[in-house]
């Protein structure tokens, strides 16, 4: 279990240290190969890090933006991880970047997911960046305890790629990246707030199976040291 942590002493410095460190690995992503990958996770705790993040001066047009997971809801839903980022990131400096769906419009979220796998795929592998977030039932992605396709998500033998996940508490159907594309990533951030995200944390560090709190898979097997980053 490979884990570093970085405290901080509220979240706007978090939010700076984070999107430069990110900018940082872009920077360095894009002089050697022209070209970088971020992807990057919803809800309510990455706001202040994604307008951070959309300030820095870097060559955006070489950047792809994606999600790590997303809900089968169309980007003009409120509940979309698309709108989100739309709103937050793809602005100022980083309007220009290309931003690669999870959402197709689609027969249902399965064609869906396909869809976004092909996408996915067209990405270099590892992604540069991966930034996830942290459910306080030890989600994360949309690795949900209980979930449909839990066991196939967390499998290393599951290839890199999106699948549909079913599960109790994550509302609408959700489209995950799998455990394996994004383990290897170069830089992997867990980002998580406040003091019960410490507390679930702990808890997801002590023993215990990956499938009551999926975010151990991350900790425990992940191929990147993980860097957490946390702030009250
Ligand atoms: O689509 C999502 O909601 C995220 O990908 C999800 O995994 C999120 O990171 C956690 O649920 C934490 O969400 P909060 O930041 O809102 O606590």
């Amino acid at each position: 279990m490979a884990t570093k942590t970085h405290e901080f002493a509220d979240a706007a410095s978090l939010a700076q240290n984070l999107a430069d460190a990110v900018a940082s690995v872009l920077k360095v992503a894009i002089a050697e190969r022209g070209t970088a990958t971020i992807a990057v996770s919803g809800g309510s705790t990455p706001k202040r890090f994604f307008q951070s993040l959309s300030a820095h001066k870097l060559d955006w047009s070489k950047v792809t933006v994606t999600l790590v997971d997303e809900r089968f809801v169309p980007a003009d839903n409120p509940r979309s991880n698309h709108l989100l980022v739309a709103e937050n990131l793809l602005q100022g400096e980083a309007a220009i970047a290309r931003f690669l769906p999870l959402y197709h419009k689609a027969a249902n979220a399965d064609e869906a997911a396909k869809l976004a796998s092909h996408g996915i795929a067209s990405l270099p592998a590892p992604f540069d960046v991966v930034i996830l977030g942290m459910g306080n039932d030890g989600h994360t992605a949309s690795f949900f305890p209980g979930g449909d396709r839990l066991e196939e998500a967390l499998s290393s033998d599951t290839p890199r790629g999106v699948i549909t996940m079913e599960a109790e508490g994550a509302g609408e159907t959700r489209l995950t990246l799998t455990f394996s594309s994004l383990q290897d990533a170069h830089f992997l951030v867990l980002h998580i707030e406040g003091q019960a995200k410490k507390d679930t944390l702990e808890n997801a560090l002590a023993d215990g199976d990956e499938k009551d709190m999926p975010v151990r898979a991350v900790l425990r097997r992940a191929a990147t040291p993980v860097d957490i980053y946390w702030a009250p």
